[in-house]
């Protein structure tokens, strides 16, 4: 990789209060984040929660509203300029008459120090279907031709964003594992995804956005220890939220007819409070999966102004994960 060209010891990427608003709306809201050269983060957050704004921030598509962008110690335009950083977008387009090795030479000859065809396409998985014309490729093939397109200028940084979306399980199976022995060689890979299961296999670390704030960050196993909680169901005749103000604990309450389910990590003072409180009866409590653990990190329950997020959040690190 081209290491001459970076800042000696720079982070990949360093985002310090950054804010980008579209009119009225909020996209992101002061984000803070740094990531370490050689890192594979997972930026991993609901719909509309400010993924894609802060990856063309980092891109140097758009530029913020406050606040600052650094990628390997430049600009992100000039990073960008000095092919340090690239991109895996599941939208960009591809020409559909070419052949993936053309598309391949065609973009190899935009960049003035490339790396050879062949090896990139070896790298994402391609070379069987060189010779196959774009739009003959699955989603998943395209995706991994975007991918060689993205290695020709062996960038330090490589940015994907949501970049399986729309793939069937295999096509998602093959892109990772290519791109995870690309990995291996000490790129730094930031991808936004909304899988948790991608996230969890491929990163080091999982950055969790919700209304453009991080609201947690830390390794895969932190995370699922912070979303760790089980579920109370009851039966509570007549249940309303007025009801339910003083229970202890709840991170989140459903209320459904005459059930009643609260989410929690101390399910014990939850059922005690239940129990001695109201006259709820036939209580079950039950681990909560992980899927159910990411929407609760991520819900609108998290807006009070005690909720979860705050109490449960993983110490943010600034370094490479332990
Ligand atoms: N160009 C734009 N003009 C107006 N609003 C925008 C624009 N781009 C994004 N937004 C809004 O900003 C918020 C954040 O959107 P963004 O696309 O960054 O979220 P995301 O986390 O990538 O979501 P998704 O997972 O759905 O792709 C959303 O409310 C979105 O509607």
């Amino acid at each position: 990789m081209t290491s001459t060209s970076t800042r000696q010891g720079a982070p990949a990427i360093e985002l310090r209060g950054l804010r980008k608003d579209f009119g009225p709306v909020h996209a992101v809201r002061g984000l803070d984040l740094t990531v370490e050269q050689g890192e594979i983060v997972a930026f991993l957050g609901p719909n509309g929660a400010g993924k894609t704004t802060t990856v063309d921030m980092v891109l140097g598509l758009s530029t913020p509203t406050a606040g600052s962008v650094r990628v390997l110690g430049r600009e992100p335009r000039d990073a960008v300029a000095h092919g340090l950083v690239a991109a895996v977008m599941q939208t960009a387009g591809l020409l559909k008459d070419l052949t993936v090795r053309e598309t391949l030479e065609l973009t190899g000859s935009l960049f003035t120090h490339t790396s050879s065809v062949d090896a990139v396409m070896r790298r994402a998985g391609i070379t069987e279907i060189a010779g196959r014309r774009v739009d003959k490729c699955s989603g998943g093939q395209q995706q991994r031709l975007r991918f060689a397109m993205a290695l020709l200028s062996d960038p330090e940084l490589l940015v994907l964003d949501e970049p399986t979306t729309g793939m069937d399980v295999e096509g998602r199976r093959d892109f990772w594992s290519a791109i995870r022995q690309d990995a291996g060689r000490g790129r730094t890979i930031l991808f936004a995804t909304h899988y948790l299961e991608e996230a969890d296999a491929y990163a080091d670390r999982i950055v969790l956005v919700r209304k453009g704030v991080v609201v947690a960050d830390g390794t895969a196993a932190q995370i699922k220890a912070m979303a760790a909680g089980r579920t109370v169901r009851a039966t509570l005749p007549g249940a309303s939220e007025a009801m339910l103000t003083d229970l202890p604990g709840a991170d989140g309450i459903e209320i459904r007819g005459d059930s009643v389910l609260v989410h929690s990590t101390d399910t014990d003072a939850v059922a005690r409070w239940l129990l001695t409180r109201t006259d709820a009866r036939d209580l079950e409590i039950a681990a909560r999966g992980i899927e159910d653990a990411f929407i609760a990190l991520t819900s609108d329950h998290q807006d009070d102004a005690a909720g979860p997020a705050a109490d449960a959040r993983v110490p943010q690190t600034t370094g490479s994960p332990a």
